[in-house]
């Protein structure tokens, strides 16, 4: 396959070989750029290599152009001084999730040197940590937020932003603050209400574990997430973080007094029903606002759900005869619970095709499911 052209020229210093800095690496060294791996632990350097994600960094490595620093939010600041410093020719950027503290670290201590920083945050992920579980197209379509300080220079702005399109992502520019309120409310808020849930169920019975559908799977699947790190993550965006807490939580004051109510008086006790509604019709509006899949506005696709024999080989026919039936993709949901002999993949397609592609499906023998749905 051709390598795809990028803009970033090497060598690349990725200091932190975990899950970001490996999969920074795996994408910028399928484009032909030189990584060179940094990490305090020499093993994660060792298995960054063995994942392919670079060469480990010696002292006589050449000199970086960029330097990435895929490190824990807690030490990142001094760890871009501390590249800045080493490598007084490149620019030093920093993946770290919570952007205002490295930010005035790096105005406070880099004197001259903070004109070749630049921050930045890819808005791209998952629950798990270290190199093994780095992914190439970690990045593909998802936003990265880039954070120039007051005295970046333009190339070094440049720079990061070509880094984040050679990669795949959508670079797009805030202040420091801005991005940690927003974070604040799209990543960190829900990274705690997940593990809040999570760990409701550290008591629950078997008989209530064995009945876990979809539902609960959506809402907790980032509660496997590192304590470690996003203890660091949260404790650096604290301010931010707990306004959006305590917000939340006077939703669950609202509906604990309706649900007490309730609990007291019987279900038709008046004042119990409607606060419950308004909670859920509030979260109909948010969800409502969350953009489609690559990052843009919100668009409405229509749903075609489709029962999915659990064997080898079913997932991939149907989507053949999708495609033979003219109909992209736009997205895609599997349902599926262990020991059930059938899956349910649902299917978002244009609304202008979905009629059709119902009538195609059903003809060629694949058990269609209403759902109504429509996905915002
Ligand atoms: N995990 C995510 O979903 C995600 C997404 C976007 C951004 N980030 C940010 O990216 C950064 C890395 O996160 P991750 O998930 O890759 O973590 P990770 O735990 O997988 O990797 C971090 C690596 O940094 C190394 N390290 C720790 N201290 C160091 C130091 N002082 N010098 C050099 N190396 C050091 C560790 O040995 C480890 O290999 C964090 O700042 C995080 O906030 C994480
Ligand atoms: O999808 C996930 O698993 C993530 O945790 C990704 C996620 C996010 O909240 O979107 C988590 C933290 C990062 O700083 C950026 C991305």
């Amino acid at each position: 396959m051709p390598r795809p052209a990028v803009a970033t020229v090497g060598p690349v210093r990725v200091v932190g070989t975990g899950l970001l800095g490996a999969s920074l690496g795996l994408a910028l060294s399928a484009a032909g750029v030189d990584v060179q791996l940094e990490d305090a632990s020499p093993s994660a350097v060792a298995l960054g290599r063995d994942m392919g994600a670079g060469r480990p960094a010696t002292p006589d490595s050449p000199a970086p152009r960029l330097v990435v620093v895929a490190t824990p939010p807690d030490v990142a600041g001094p760890t871009v001084l501390a590249q800045l410093r080493a490598h007084p020719g490149a620019v030093v950027t920093d993946v770290a999730s919570v952007k205002a503290r490295v930010a005035h670290h790096v105005e406070r201590h880099g004197g001259d040197d903070a004109a070749r920083y630049v921050g930045s945050h890819p808005m791209a992920g998952r629950e798990r940590s270290g190199a093994a579980a780095a992914d190439a197209d970690l990045f593909v379509g998802r936003p990265w937020v880039i954070v120039p300080g007051p005295r970046s220079t333009p190339d070094a702005v440049l720079a990061v932003r070509s880094l984040a399109v050679d990669v795949g992502a959508a670079p797009t520019t805030l202040g420091a603050q801005e991005h940690d309120d927003a974070v604040a409310l799209v990543s960190h808020l829900p990274q705690l209400a997940a593990s809040m849930v999570a760990a409701r169920l550290r008591d629950a019975p078997e008989t209530a574990l064995g009945l876990a559908g979809q539902g609960l799977r959506d809402v907790t699947r980032i509660a496997a997430s590192d304590p470690q790190l996003w203890a660091a993550i949260l404790v650096g965006n604290a301010g931010p973080v707990a306004r959006a807490l305590r917000a939340l939580r006077e939703d669950v004051d609202t509906a604990l007094a309706a649900l007490e109510r309730a609990a007291a008086d019987g279900p038709l006790t008046e004042g119990a029903a409607g606060p419950l509604a308004r909670v859920v019709a509030a979260g109909n509006t948010g969800v409502a606002r969350i953009p489609g899949k690559h990052g843009g506005a919100p668009r409405r696709y229509a749903e075609v759900s489709v029962l999915v024999p659990d064997q080898p080989g079913e997932l991939g026919r149907l989507f053949g005869e999708v495609g033979e039936a003219g109909v992209n993709i736009e997205d895609l949901h599997l349902e599926h619970s262990a020991g059930q002999p059938v899956g349910l993949a649902i299917l978002s397609v244009d609304p202008a095709a979905a009629s059709r592609l119902e009538a195609e499906l059903d003809r060629r023998g694949w058990r269609l499911v209403a759902s109504g749905r429509a996905e915002a």
